[in-house]
């Protein structure tokens, strides 16, 4: 149900014992036939909700047409026509000229017209990548280019998914785009170098300020403004460089299965490169997101609801066969960046069964109503025209004399002024599953759904930084967030010249970031004497590798990180390979682990136990799901780690605790583990890597030298001489880069006196 914006529901609601202004409406209730839009972009009418909206209202439909919109309003492109007697075959503007109360107190607001139009979207192809103009915009686009921008209206419109929706909108966090650049070459070069360093040095520029704004809106032209072949080229580039990385099994992030996607769509068009500037959102059905004016935006694939001012006005650049108006579309964008709000629907005081999705606009807002089935209750009158769709179920509408059985299909203008008795059908059931009859709603059943998972890329969760003054700090503004986006895995197989089979070695595509999993799921990922050799070259070849700088260690499948020592291969003095030798060769991995002059972090979801919880132990980091569970198992199966698996034990959890956990070999969960200082942070288990790959991003871009140094140093508290060694190893390391240390070298090799008179001896 859409009201215009004049008295909200609740509002009506709260001033219902007040006397109304004016007298209810006679015969307040017109049902409308409304128009369908077949654009190429829509969905086969088997595959449309547009098509069987139509089809249930009695209407004909043809199988061999895409359906792609249906709009239940004025707008003289496609008015809605009254279906009763009296008016019928009217367009509802005619009727709304000639009683204009049926306004109520939208008409001096908005003038004798409905203030905004309603759809129902059925995306099949992705729309073009568009803006809105805003009202000043509209008159001026209208005047220059009437045959084009039809109106001098804005609009600002509002989506609600019926059905997964996914699309593109506003331009992502400055971070994001950043390491967009990197990830994607193709569009590195369709900006150019000098917009490339533009928006790196914008990166230290406040969220929103001059020099951010100018670096992106230059970059986006860059883009937008590419000429068509040149775009072409970049485009099958990246397409095919993509498509060979997804051959060699790589995993594709969804971002570019989307450029895979669009590039099907629209072949070498530019926008398959510019939407890697917007924000990708996957939303579920009932959530909503609004989109003022002068954001950009792409529709690409999904059922929806759509309201919006009354205006088709619509700025297209990208991905599309229409006209480009790109010089008009580059110019009005607001180019702020960051995830829009997603609107959820808030609970209405006049019905627990009615949601209300209020966007920041003036003309209207969406109600969306679900009583469960043979409910009966009244909704009071609202102070503007309503616009009623029902989507699912079947219900009888009241008011005044007047009342209607509306069906599936069914779409009713409602006058200003009218209460509404509402009488969901109890036989209905079968048409919304568990939640029963919906009424007069625009949707079905009403199921809220946090987003999760960045949308895929947009359930970017931000960095949090702790404020003095409750404002973001120039720290944090300047050090800003790091993604939670999934990371591009390029599978590595053979390691030291070995094909890998109890492990699997990935490097992130573009991120300094390895990962290291123990693939023995079947065994709750126990490992043998091999295993710990693979993980052994995989950490080496990690450490070697300068473009690697963060390590993650994990275990495949939610159910184990490690359960120890492979039993099963334990022999007497160690556990046995192929090779028959007994060993206990995890003792060595503890070391390599402890003395990786990298940042190591445990991935943990399920068990790590036995020597797999000394494991995680040994790594600098443990981030931990929600289902993890910790413990030595040890003295109840004939074992035990006197080395770091006890030391570091009680360096962590202290004495008591690490005699605890030994002496009697209890199992810890998440939050335990957490309260007792064994884990840095717990997490649901599905946003375990999102969150361990933002603490990996988050390291990444501090100082190298800092990290290494200070991991030597935190050891060398606990390690003694060895400890010690590796913390002056890194003072050698530092020493030798310096021009003094090289003063000595040279001085060797040129075989004189080496002289030092001019470095200071500072105090
Ligand atoms: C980890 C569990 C708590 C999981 O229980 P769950 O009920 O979820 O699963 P199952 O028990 O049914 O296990 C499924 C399947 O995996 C096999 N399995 C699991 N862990 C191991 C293992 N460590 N070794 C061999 N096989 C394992 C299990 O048998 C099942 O197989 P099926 O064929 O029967 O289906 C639970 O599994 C568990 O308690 N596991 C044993 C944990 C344990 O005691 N680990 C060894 C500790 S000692 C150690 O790790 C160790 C290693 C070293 O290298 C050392 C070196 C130097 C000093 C000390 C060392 C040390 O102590």
């Amino acid at each position: 149900m859409c009201s215009s914006r004049v008295r909200s529901v609740d509002e009506a609601c709260e001033a219902r014992p007040e006397p109304r202004p004016a007298a209810a409406p006679q015969n307040p209730l017109k049902r409308l036939h409304c128009a369908v839009q077949q654009y190429a972009w829509g969905r086969n009418s088997e595959d449309s909700e547009v098509a069987q909206l139509v089809a249930a209202s009695g209407q004909a439909v043809d199988p061999t047409k895409p359906y792609a919109e249906l709009w239940m309003g004025t707008h003289p492109s496609a008015p809605s026509l009254l279906a009763d007697n009296g008016y019928a075959g009217q367009p509802l503007l005619t009727l709304l000229r000639d009683r204009p109360e049926l306004l109520g107190a939208a008409l001096p607001r908005f003038g004798c017209d409905l203030p905004f139009l309603f759809k129902v979207l059925s995306v099949g192809t992705a729309l073009s990548i568009q803006s809105h103009p805003d009202k000043a915009l509209a008159e001026r686009l209208h005047a220059d280019k009437p045959e084009i921008y039809k109106d001098a209206n804005h609009k600002p419109e509002m989506a609600l998914a019926l059905t997964e929706f996914e699309a593109l909108c506003s331009f992502v966090p400055h971070s994001e785009l950043l390491e967009s650049l990197e990830a994607c070459p193709e569009l590195a070069q369709c900006c150019g170098s000098q917009c490339v360093e533009a928006l790196r040095a914008a990166a230290a520029a406040p969220d929103g300020s001059p020099q951010r704004t100018a670096a992106l809106r230059a970059a986006f032209h860059e883009v937008m403004a590419c000429p068509a072949d040149r775009a072409a080229a970049y485009v099958e580039r990246m397409c095919e460089r993509l498509k060979a990385d997804a051959a060699e099994g790589c995993q594709l992030s969804p971002r570019e299965l989307l450029s895979l996607r669009l590039e099907l769509q629209y072949p070498g068009d530019v926008g398959v490169l510019a939407a890697w500037f917007l924000n990708y959102l996957r939303l579920q059905p009932g959530q909503a997101v609004a989109l003022p004016a002068n954001e950009p935006h792409a529709y690409i694939s999904g059922e929806i609801v759509e309201v919006m001012a009354t205006s088709d006005n619509v700025i297209r650049a990208g991905l599309t066969p229409k006209m480009r108006d790109v010089e008009a579309l580059c110019s009005s964008l607001t180019y702020d960046q960051g995830l829009p709000e997603l609107l959820t629907g808030g609970k209405a005081a006049a019905s627990p069964h009615l949601a209300v999705y209020r966007p920041p606009f003036r003309e209207f807002e969406l109600w969306r109503y679900t009583p469960p089935a043979g409910t009966a209750e009244e909704l009071p009158a609202a102070d503007g025209p309503l616009m009623v769709l029902v989507q699912q179920g079947g219900l009888r509408v009241r008011s005044g004399s007047q009342s209607r059985n509306l069906q599936r299909g069914d779409v009713y203008f409602v006058a200003a002024g009218a209460a509404l008795e509402l009488q969901a059908a109890a036989d209905s059931r079968h048409l919304l599953g568990e939640q029963g009859a919906s009424g007069a709603a625009p949707v079905g059943e009403l199921e809220l759904q946090p987003l999760s998972g960045r949308a895929e890329a947009s359930s970017e969760a931000s960095t949090s930084y702790a404020s003095a003054t409750g404002r973001p700090s120039s720290y944090a503004r300047v050090h800003g967030s790091a993604s939670r986006a999934p990371a591009r895995w390029r599978r590595i197989d053979t390691v030291a010249k070995e094909q890998l089979r109890e492990v699997r070695y990935e490097k992130a595509q573009g991120e300094g970031i390895a990962k290291i999993t123990i693939n023995r799921p079947e065994k709750r990922n126990a490992f043998t004497p091999r295993t710990v050799m693979e993980m052994s070259w995989c950490f080496a070849d990690a450490r070697e590798d300068p473009a690697i700088g963060v390590i993650i260690l994990t275990g495949e499948g939610p159910l184990a990180f490690c359960s120890g020592g492979d039993q099963s291969v334990r022999g007497a003095g160690g556990y046995v390979g192929a090779d028959g030798i007994p060993r206990l060769n995890v003792l060595d991995l503890q070391m390599q682990i402890r003395r990786l002059p990298k940042p190591v972090i445990a991935m943990v979801a399920g068990y790590a136990v036995g020597g797999g919880h000394i494991l995680h132990m040994m790594c600098d980091l443990t981030i931990a799901a929600d289902n993890a569970v910790f413990g030595q198992t040890g003295p109840k199966v004939g074992s035990f780690d006197a080395g770091y698996g006890s030391t570091q034990m009680a360096r962590l959890v202290g004495q008591k605790k690490a005699r605890e956990m030994w002496f009697l070999a209890r199992l810890y969960d998440a939050q335990q583990a957490m309260d007792m200082g064994l884990v840095n942070t717990v997490v649901p288990l599905a946003e375990l890597e999102p969150e361990t790959l933002q603490w990996c991003r988050e390291i990444l871009k501090n100082s190298p030298t800092a990290l290494r140094v200070l991991k030597s140093a935190l050891n060398a508290a606990e390690d003694g001489q060895a400890g010690i060694q590796q913390l002056g190893g890194d003072a050698t390391l530092l020493f030798y880069q310096s021009e003094e240390g090289n003063e000595g070298r040279q001085a060797y090799m040129d075989k004189r006196p080496p002289d030092f008179s001019r470095f200071k001896r500072l105090p």
